[in-house]
């Protein structure tokens, strides 16, 4: 099992926002981690990178406990701008490249190129959407075994939005796993192999997609709408 999660709780001063969550992850699929605005999503993807403490309950990334080992697996994009804004896009590649073992350079040349970006860019100049696009094919340039991709599209034009779920689903594999993070369900379905919804921090559903269509008789939008009403 790539990622196991036992009895996942996080509650800040005033509020808890994520519950008692359990539930394990393979290898090999594209998961819609998938619940509406203030729902958990941010905290539980933070906890799993390691950038937030669990109030209680247990994360195992291939077995290892949140430490250096279960960060060297995971690549997590953060909804919040993590780059420098002083920085080319070129510079960003091989400050990745210094940072991570697992960061395949041509492949972000190649991401930049499809995301109609250039290396000679500079971060500062980068509209949001371009900005967006540019964090995605580095954290996606990394050949790490779980991914986690806070909102991908939030932000994004239609025509970019295709471009980057076809991203996503060119770099799964057998041996990755990728978690995307969204809101966007009727955008995101034609890529989803497993689904998970997430209500006031309580996990409502977990499945595999087809599974959950073939059994509910609909589409897994109108069953978000149907859980979120
Ligand atoms: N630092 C914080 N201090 C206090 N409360 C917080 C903090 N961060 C998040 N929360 C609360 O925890 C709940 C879950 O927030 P979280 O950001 O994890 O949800 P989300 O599903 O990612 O939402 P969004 O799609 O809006 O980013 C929300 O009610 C939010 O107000």
């Amino acid at each position: 099992m790539l990622l196991e999660i036992k009895n996942l709780s996080k509650g800040y001063l005033s509020k808890k926002a994520v519950k008692n969550i359990s539930l394990t992850v393979e290898q090999g699929k594209i998961y819609g981690f998938l619940g509406p605005n203030g729902s958990g999503k941010t905290t539980f993807m933070k906890m799993v990178a390691g950038l937030l403490n669990p109030s209680s309950g247990e994360i195992l990334v291939e077995g290892n406990n949140v430490g250096v080992k279960s960060k060297e697996l995971t690549a997590y994009m953060s909804t919040e701008n993590f780059i420098y804004p002083y920085m080319k896009i070129k510079t960003v590649g091989e400050f990745y490249k210094d940072f991570y073992k697992d960061f395949n350079m041509e492949r972000y040349k190649e991401l930049i190129a499809y995301m109609d970006l250039e290396m000679d860019m500079k971060v500062s100049s980068l509209s949001s959407g371009m900005a967006s696009k540019m964090k995605i094919a580095v954290t996606l340039s990394r050949d790490s075994k779980l991914i986690m991709l806070d909102e991908p599209l939030n932000g994004i034009d239609l025509v970019a939005r295709e471009k980057i779920l076809n991203t996503i689903v060119k770099c799964a594999n057998d041996d990755n796993t990728i978690i995307v993070s969204s809101h966007l369900v009727d955008e995101m379905e034609k890529i989803l192999d497993q689904v998970i919804f997430i209500k006031n921090g309580e996990l409502v559903l977990m499945g595999d997609a087809e599974t959950v269509r073939e059994e509910r008789g609909k589409s897994i939008v109108d069953l978000y709408k149907e859980v979120y009403a």
